[in-house]
C-alpha cells in the first residue's frame, strides 16, 4: 500500500524536522558561526588599517607636514605688502582630536604677551630692478624667525611668503625673477620647509578670504553652539542651517582694498546672479570632510586694486599736479594739512614744467620752502627740466572730500586697466549688489591706522564723529602738528603719516560712503588693530588656518593610528564597527551557551521524540 501523505501538515512537519536537524547539528554550526563572524571582523579591520596607512603616507609625502607628531607645530608666514614685509610666527599644540575643531593656531608671543612680528621696509616689490638681492632682503626676517623657533623644529617648520598688491602691480616676469631668487637664497641658508608654491603672489580675493577667516576665528564665530548672534543660512544646503553669525572684513592696505562678507540668504544670492558677481563668490569649507555643510561658508569677496590708501593718494596727487599751467608758481592741495609743503613732486618732464623750472630758477624768492624730507632728498628746488613746483596744503576737509569723491566716481568710468584681468580692470570702487547696511564689518590696516594713529578715533566708527575730528586735524597748521608730536601726542607717527593723515581720513570715508555706498548713518563698522579681544586677526593667520585646515582630520588619524585605525567615517566610524563585531560575537556566544544548556536539559526528551520520529514527521502508514 502506498503511503499517504497528509499535505496540510507538510510545512509543520518540515519545520519540526528542521528544528530537529538544527538541534542535532548545534554543536557544529555555532563554532562555525563564531569563526565566520570573527573572520569578517578581521577582514574589515585589516581593510581599514590599510586604508589608514595609505592616507597617512599620502599626507606626509603630499605636504611634508609642519605638524610635529607630538609637541608644538610651527609656521612662518611673511606678509610681503606694498609698503613693507612682516614675518609672523605661529605655533599650535597638537589637535584636540575633535573633528569639529580647527587647529588652535596662535602667534608666538614674547615675554610681555605681544605677538612676535618683525617688519622691514620697503616692500618686496622694491626689488623690481634688483631681484638678485632677494636673499639680502629677506634675511632679517628669517634670522628673526630662526632665533625664536627652536632649532630642532626648523626642519618641520613651513615657511610661506605671500606677496600682495605691491607685487601684483609688477609684470609676471619681474615677479618670477624675485620669487626664484628668494627660493634659491632661502634654500641655501635655512632649513625651513619651503615647498614650490610656498612663495606666491596671492590674489586680492585670497587676501580678502584670509582676512575674513582670521577675524571670524578671532571672534569665535566658527564655534559650535549658539552663544552669540545667530543667523539662518540658506545658501549652503537644501535645509537652512542655524549657526553663529559671521562678520564682514574690510581691509585697506597701501595699494589695494578688500571686502569680504558671508552671503546667508537666498535673496542675497539671487542678487549676485550674473557672471561678474559670481566671480566674486567663494565657497569656503573649513570642515575636515569634502561635503561638510555645517562648516561651509559662501563668502562674497572682492578686491579693488589701486584703491589702497597710498595708491589713491598717488592718483590724487597727480590730479593736483595736473592743474599745473605755465604761470603756476605753487599748487594748493586741500587734502594736505594746512601749511604743509609737499616735497618736490614726482619728476615730470613736460614742456610746462620745463618752462616753470626756468622761471623759478630766475626767481629765488619763489623757490619752495624746504621741508625736512625735501631737504634731505636734495631736490628742494628746480632741477633742470623737472617739475619741482611746491604743493602747499590748505587742510580743507570739505573741498578735499568733494575732490576725492569725484575721483572715485570718475574713475568708475575712466579708469584704464592697469593690470591684466581678473584682478584689475573691472574693479573700480563700486558697491556690491547687496544691501550692506545690516552687515557688521571689522576694518583693518588703514581703517585702523587712519582712525587711531593720530586721531585716536579707532573702534566703533561714526561718520559724524570721525569727520569732525579729522576736519579739525586737517585745519591744524603743520608747525602745530610738529610741536604736538614733539609733546608725544601722535606716538610714533612719521612726517608722512602726519601730512597725509588728512587725505587718508577723507579717503577712508569716501571709500565707505561713495565707493561702497554705505549711508553716512551706518554704524556697523569697528576698526581694529591686528589683535582683537586678545586674539590675533591678521590675514596671515587666516591663510595658515586655511592651508592647514585638513590637518585636524589627519592628526586625528595619526594620533589614533597606533591604537586603532580610522576608517572612511573617521575614528568614530571604526569604533562603531569594532563595537558591532564584539556585540555579534558576544551574542553568538550567548546563544551557544543557551543552546548547550537546553540540549543538556532536554536530552531524554529528545531521545523519546526520536522514537516517535515517523509520526512527528507527519507520515502515517495506513
Ligand atoms: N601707523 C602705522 N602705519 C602703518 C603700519 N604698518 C603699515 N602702515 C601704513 O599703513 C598703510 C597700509 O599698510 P599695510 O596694511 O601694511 O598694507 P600693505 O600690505 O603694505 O599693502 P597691500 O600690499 O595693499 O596689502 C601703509 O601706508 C603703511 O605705511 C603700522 O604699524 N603703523
Amino acid at each position: 500500500m502506498m503511503p499517504r501523505i497528509n499535505v496540510p501538515c507538510l510545512s509543520g512537519m518540515l519545520s519540526q524536522r528542521l528544528q530537529g536537524l538544527l538541534k542535532a547539528t548545534a554543536p557544529i554550526w555555532t563554532p562555525v558561526l563564531i569563526t565566520l563572524t570573527l573572520l569578517i571582523c578581521t577582514i574589515l579591520l585589516v581593510t581599514h588599517t590599510l586604508a589608514t596607512i595609505h592616507s597617512y603616507q599620502g599626507y606626509w609625502s603630499e605636504s611634508r607636514s609642519p605638524l610635529a607628531a607630538e609637541g608644538l607645530g610651527y609656521a612662518i608666514v611673511i606678509d610681503a605688502g606694498s609698503s613693507g614685509s612682516r614675518a609672523h610666527i605661529y605655533v599650535w599644540p597638537p589637535h584636540t582630536g575633535n573633528r569639529k575643531d580647527l587647529l588652535n593656531i596662535q602667534p608666538l608671543r614674547d615675554h610681555s604677551g605681544q605677538p612676535r612680528v618683525h617688519m622691514i621696509t620697503p616692500g618686496l616689490s622694491s626689488l623690481r630692478l634688483t631681484p638678485e638681492r632677494a636673499g639680502d632682503y629677506v634675511r632679517p626676517l628669517l634670522d628673526y624667525a630662526a632665533t625664536h623657533i627652536p632649532a630642532e623644529k626648523h626642519r618641520e617648520t613651513s615657511l610661506y611668503i605671500m606677496a600682495t598688491a605691491g607685487m601684483r602691480l609688477l609684470s609676471k616676469d619681474t615677479q618670477t625673477a624675485i620669487i626664484e631668487n628668494l627660493h634659491r637664497a632661502i634654500g641655501r641658508r635655512y632649513q625651513f620647509l619651503l615647498a614650490e608654491n610656498n612663495i606666491q603672489v596671492i590674489s586680492g580675493r585670497e587676501e580678502g578670504i584670509y582676512q575674513w577667516i582670521a577675524i571670524n576665528f578671532a571672534l569665535g564665530r566658527f564655534r559650535h553652539g549658539h552663544d552669540g548672534p545667530t543667523v539662518t543660512v540658506e545658501t549652503v544646503s537644501d535645509q537652512p542651517i542655524r549657526r553663529l553669525e559671521t562678520v564682514g572684513a574690510l581691509d585697506m592696505g597701501g595699494a589695494s582694498m578688500q571686502i569680504g562678507f558671508e552671503i546667508t540668504s537666498a535673496e542675497q544670492l539671487k542678487a549676485l546672479e550674473g557672471k561678474v558677481h559670481r566671480a566674486s563668490m567663494a565657497t569656503i569649507n573649513l570642515g575636515c570632510a569634502d561635503h561638510d555643510r555645517e562648516h561651509t561658508y559662501r563668502v562674497y569677496v572682492t578686491t579693488f586694486l589701486g584703491y589702497g590708501a597710498n595708491e589713491a593718494y598717488r592718483r590724487h596727487s597727480e590730479a593736483v599736479r595736473a592743474r599745473y599751467t605755465n604761470t603756476t608758481r605753487r599748487l594748493y592741495d586741500p587734502c594736505l594739512v594746512r601749511d604743509f609743503t609737499e616735497p618736490p613732486p614726482v619728476v615730470r618732464n613736460t614742456t610746462a614744467c620745463a618752462a616753470a623750472a626756468s622761471t623759478a630758477a630766475t626767481s629765488s624768492s619763489q623757490s619752495a620752502p624746504a621741508t625736512n624730507s625735501s631737504a634731505a632728498s636734495g631736490h628742494s628746488g628746480p632741477a633742470g627740466s623737472n617739475c619741482t613746483i611746491p604743493v602747499v596744503g590748505t587742510g580743507d576737509w570739505g573741498l578735499c572730500e568733494q575732490m576725492v569723491r569725484r575721483q572715485i566716481v570718475e574713475e568708475r568710468i575712466t579708469r584704464l586697466c592697469e593690470v591684466a584681468p581678473p584682478e584689475g580692470c573691472t574693479r573700480t570702487l563700486v558697491p556690491p549688489p547687496v544691501n550692506l547696511t545690516n552687515v557688521e564689518f571689522y576694518g583693518f590696516s588703514e581703517f585702523w591706522y587712519s582712525m587711531e594713529d593720530t586721531l585716536r578715533s579707532g573702534g566703533q566708527y561714526s561718520y559724524s564723529r570721525f569727520s569732525q575730528t579729522a576736519k579739525d586735524y586737517c585745519a591744524t597748521s603743520w608747525p602745530t602738528l610738529l610741536r604736538r608730536r614733539g609733546e608725544g601726542l601722535y606716538g610714533t607717527s612719521d612726517d608722512e603719516r602726519l601730512a597725509r593723515q588728512c587725505f587718508k581720513s577723507v579717503y577712508l570715508t569716501a571709500a565707505l560712503h561713495t565707493g561702497l555706498g554705505l549711508p553716512r548713518s551706518y554704524g556697523g563698522l569697528t576698526s581694529t588693530a591686528s589683535v582683537v579681544r586678545g586674539r590675533v586677526s591678521t590675514w596671515t593667520l587666516g591663510a595658515l588656518l586655511f592651508k592647514l585646515r585638513f590637518l585636524p582630520v589627519r592628526s586625528v588619524e595619526a594620533a589614533t593610528f597606533s591604537s586603532f585605525p580610522a576608517g572612511p567615517y573617521g575614528i568614530w566610524g571604526s569604533q562603531y564597527l569594532l563595537l558591532a563585531c564584539v556585540l555579534v560575537v558576544l551574542g553568538v556566544l550567548l546563544l551557544y551557551a543557551l543552546r548547550l544548556r537546553r540540549l543538556r536539559r532536554g536530552r531524554p526528551r529528545a531521545r523519546l521524540l526520536s522514537e516517535h520520529e515517523p509520526m512527528l514527521l507527519g507520515v502515517s502508514v495506513s
